[in-house]
């Protein structure tokens, strides 16, 4: 407590010795003991009655025991206290799933709520600045509830009055730190709510087997990988174009594959064509025999290639024209993926200008007008600058495999994705932890989604290769 000095008088203050600070001696008030005491049994007290009011099964379920214990001694106790639990361990030993899905995350967020965030609540928000110390009192954001899925704990948490999303989103390392996560990544639950993810495994730290060949012929979505939540990654390509887009070695050709191998019963049914450009000759040339003679590798071929799918997807645009605005695959008019390995080769290390404003143009073509008539473009590129790729933004959908730097992040998947979590320039550059893992932004939501790949091997190509033969043969 300090003295207080009326404002004039503070205004009258002549210091004798100049550049010296004027010092207020703090005035000491003897609180007398009793009082003090008095204060302390009052806040015990109001925080067991805020406890029971708060928690009453919990607190009825934690005093039950010592009541029974008191009245009718220790084993009735111990029996009352195991009875009930002894259905849930053969429950949690035999069905794991269920138990979890009733019992064990619920168990788990409450303890996390209570351990974790309600325990480091207060310094977090106050250090990380989201909270306001105003006049003594501490304003901070409302913890309002925790839930656990298999990998992580979802916080829900009201904001405050005039806070923002980008507040929380360039806080995000604060939080991830502050809670022991290794990330953190923020979601707009509702007006003034957010949902903070907090990782506490990595379900994508281990690569994935390639994904079975599907039973049915299908244009799609094609099972490619796996989301962070365990469930499968779906990727859309019947309807769009899709840009994937990463470093050397990030894992390119396991998307690329997944998605030709997903795509082979369709192949097979005569409802899909897969036609590749290679200018790399590396990609795309282990499975050649999957592209029969759809297949190009150098520029002058690729340009040919990619004139014949603009010339297909005219004479359909021709024929559609007042008829039918979607296209629905048939053997006549399968769908036709276009699949480009490192398109940048073509568009900007392309030396030759005539071929390389050919392929731009052809490639701008089927970009923007072949997704209604059946021709889909599946391109892979390493760098994401303008400069490199302008006609990236006439993509859809893109997919951000580790990247060198961070402000490529939201040239791939648009502003604000790295922000809101998409940390592609964080993967790890070790093959087996960060190989085809990535960040996509699905239709439904503007939050990026983390995936992985999964990988197709050599192994897994070449038979893929020998079935499409043996298939064509039959
Ligand atoms: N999904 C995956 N899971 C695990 N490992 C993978 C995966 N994809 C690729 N890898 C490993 O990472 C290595 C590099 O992958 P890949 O060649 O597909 O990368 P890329 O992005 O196509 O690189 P580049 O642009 O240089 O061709 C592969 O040799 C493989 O061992």
């Amino acid at each position: 407590m300090f003295k207080k000095l009326p404002g004039d008088e503070a205004h009258h203050l002549v210091s004798t010795t100049p550049d010296t600070a004027v010092v207020f001696r703090p005035a000491v008030v003897q609180t007398p003991a009793i009082i003090t005491v008095i204060i302390f049994v009052g806040r015990l007290l109001a925080g067991a009655v805020r406890l029971l009011w708060r928690h009453p099964i919990a607190s009825a379920v934690v005093a039950a025991p010592g009541v029974i214990w008191t009245l009718y001694g220790w084993r009735v106790a111990l029996a009352v206290t195991t009875l009930p639990v002894s259905p849930l361990i053969p429950w949690a030993f035999f069905d794991r799933a269920s138990f979890n899905h009733w019992i064990g995350w619920r168990l788990l967020a409450w303890w996390r709520l209570v351990w974790v965030y309600r325990r480091h609540w207060q310094p977090v928000m106050v250090i990380s600045g989201l909270g306001r110390h105003v006049r003594g009192r501490d304003y901070l954001p409302r913890l309002v509830g925790v839930s656990c899925t298999s990998w992580a704990d979802v916080v829900a948490v009201k904001m405050l009055s005039g806070q923002a999303v980008k507040d929380w989103a360039d806080r995000t390392e604060h939080l991830a730190h502050g809670f022991g996560a290794v990330s953190c990544r923020v979601t707009v639950a509702r007006a003034g709510r957010l949902l903070l993810t907090f990782p506490r495994c990595d379900p994508l730290a281990v690569p994935l087997p390639a994904v079975s060949v599907p039973e049915t012929p299908s244009v799609g979505p094609v099972e490619v990988g796996m989301q962070e939540n365990g469930q499968p990654w779906r990727l859309k390509v019947h309807g769009t174009h899709v840009l994937v887009a990463g470093a050397t070695g990030a894992g390119k050709g396991s998307v690329i594959w997944s998605a030709i191998r997903g795509l082979l019963p369709a192949v097979r049914a005569g409802l899909v064509e897969h036609w590749a450009l290679d200018p790399k000759l590396m990609e795309l040339s282990y499975g050649r025999a999957i592209f029969g003679d759809r297949y190009a590798a150098s520029p002058k071929e690729c340009a040919d290639l990619l004139d014949e799918a603009v010339s297909v997807m005219q004479e359909r645009a021709a024929r559609f024209a007042g008829v039918q605005r979607n296209h629905v695959p048939t053997v006549e008019d399968p769908f036709v993926l276009v699949i480009v390995d490192e398109v940048a080769f073509l568009t900007a290390y392309q030396s030759d200008k005539g071929l390389r404003q050919r392929i731009t143009a052809a490639l701008a073509t089927l970009t923007t007008q072949g997704r209604a008539v059946g021709v889909g473009v599946l391109a892979a590129l390493q760098d994401p600058r303008k400069e490199v790729m302008n006609i990236r933004n006439l993509f859809p959908d893109k997919i951000a495999l580790r990247l060198d730097e961070s402000e490529q992040v939201d040239m791939v998947l648009g502003d604000g994705a790295r922000d809101r979590g998409a940390l592609a320039d964080l993967i790890s550059p070790r093959p087996e932890v960060g190989a085809g893992v990535g960040f996509v932004r699905l239709e439904t939501s503007l939050d990026p989604i983390r995936v992985r790949a999964a990988y197709v091997s050599d192994e897994d190509i070449r038979h893929m290769a020998r079935d499409s033969v043996g298939g064509e043969a039959a």
